[in-house]
């Protein structure tokens, strides 16, 4: 569904931001993608909704080329920025003009997810925080059905209970031929509904596998005492360490998102 071959992309000429990245990505999963500040992540999102052209290298999704924006591209994407504008006009107004655009448009769903939400569907957007305008991006979003959304950093400004409901509804309303990417920082907002990590650093791909293979590979556990010689990443918390080492628990162990985002930052090549 996704083929990009190294890509190649600066703002300027003096900072190479991504640097012959490689990426496939097949539908049916939900991808996290994790980075540093400044990794890159937002313009990766950009590329890939055809806002940004790249300087070098080529962005296959679902067969055309996202800079061309070509219509047949727009009502199969739906990107959910950092930053956004929504009009001044009613919640419904904005879904019955916008949701033409995506022919998947689920327009039980949308109401479905505004109540979950809290949201009545008369008020104006222009009244509304920034959450609140989040929330209704989101559930837009979710309910074009459309095969490739991005959501860069979809909880920042949700409240605690909203986190909560953003995680539900993720894992509840998601078809096998879509493929639904979310870059944050806040990983224990998505640690429970991705089931595919990506992680940008150095201008590339440096990580690149599903959530079951890393259970596969690894114990995620929390000792009192190191065992330095089998484990691979250790942080110390209070009492003793969360560690990750070679697999030989008989369970999977629950992953520990943060913890191996950090490993793999101190040294990916370790995990690879
Ligand atoms: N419009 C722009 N013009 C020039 N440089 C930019 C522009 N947008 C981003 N950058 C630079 O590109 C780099 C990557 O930025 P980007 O926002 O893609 O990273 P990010 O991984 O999303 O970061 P964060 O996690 O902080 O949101 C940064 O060094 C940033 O300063």
């Amino acid at each position: 569904m996704v083929s990009i071959n190294n890509l190649q992309f600066s703002y300027s000429k003096k900072a190479t931001i991504l640097d012959q990245l490689h990426l496939e990505l097949d539908a049916g999963k939900i991808v996290g993608v994790l980075g540093k500040n400044g990794a890159g992540k937002s313009t990766f999102f950009k590329l890939m909704s055809g806002l940004l052209q790249p300087k070098k290298g080529t962005i296959d999704i679902l067969g055309e080329n996202p800079f061309s924006r070509y219509p047949s591209f727009l009502s199969k994407l739906f990107f959910v920025p950092e930053e956004f504008e929504l009009p001044p006009i009613p919640i419904r107004t904005f879904i019955t003009s916008t949701s033409k655009f995506y022919p998947r448009f689920d327009h039980r769903l949308v109401y479905e997810l505004l109540e979950k939400f809290d949201l009545e569907d008369n008020v104006n957007l222009k009244g509304l925080s920034y959450g609140q305008k989040k929330k209704v991006i989101i559930a837009f979003a979710l309910a074009t059905k459309a095969e490739l959304i991005l959501m860069d950093e979809p909880t920042n400004g949700l409240d605690i209970p909203s986190k909560d409901i953003f995680r539900k509804i993720m894992a509840g309303h998601f078809e096998e031929d879509q493929l639904i990417m979310i870059s944050t920082h806040q990983v224990k907002d998505i640690d429970t509904i991705i089931d595919h990590l990506i992680v940008l650093d150095n201008g590339g791909v440096i990580y690149n596998e599903s959530i079951f293979d890393l259970t596969q590979k690894y114990d995620f556990l929390k000792v009192q005492q190191l065992k330095v010689s089998d484990t691979l990443y250790a942080e110390p918390i209070l009492g003793g360490y969360k560690t990750i080492a070679p697999k030989q628990e008989q369970e999977d162990t629950q992953v520990d998102l943060e913890l191996f985002f950090n490993a793999l930052i101190n040294d990916y090549k370790k995990f690879i």
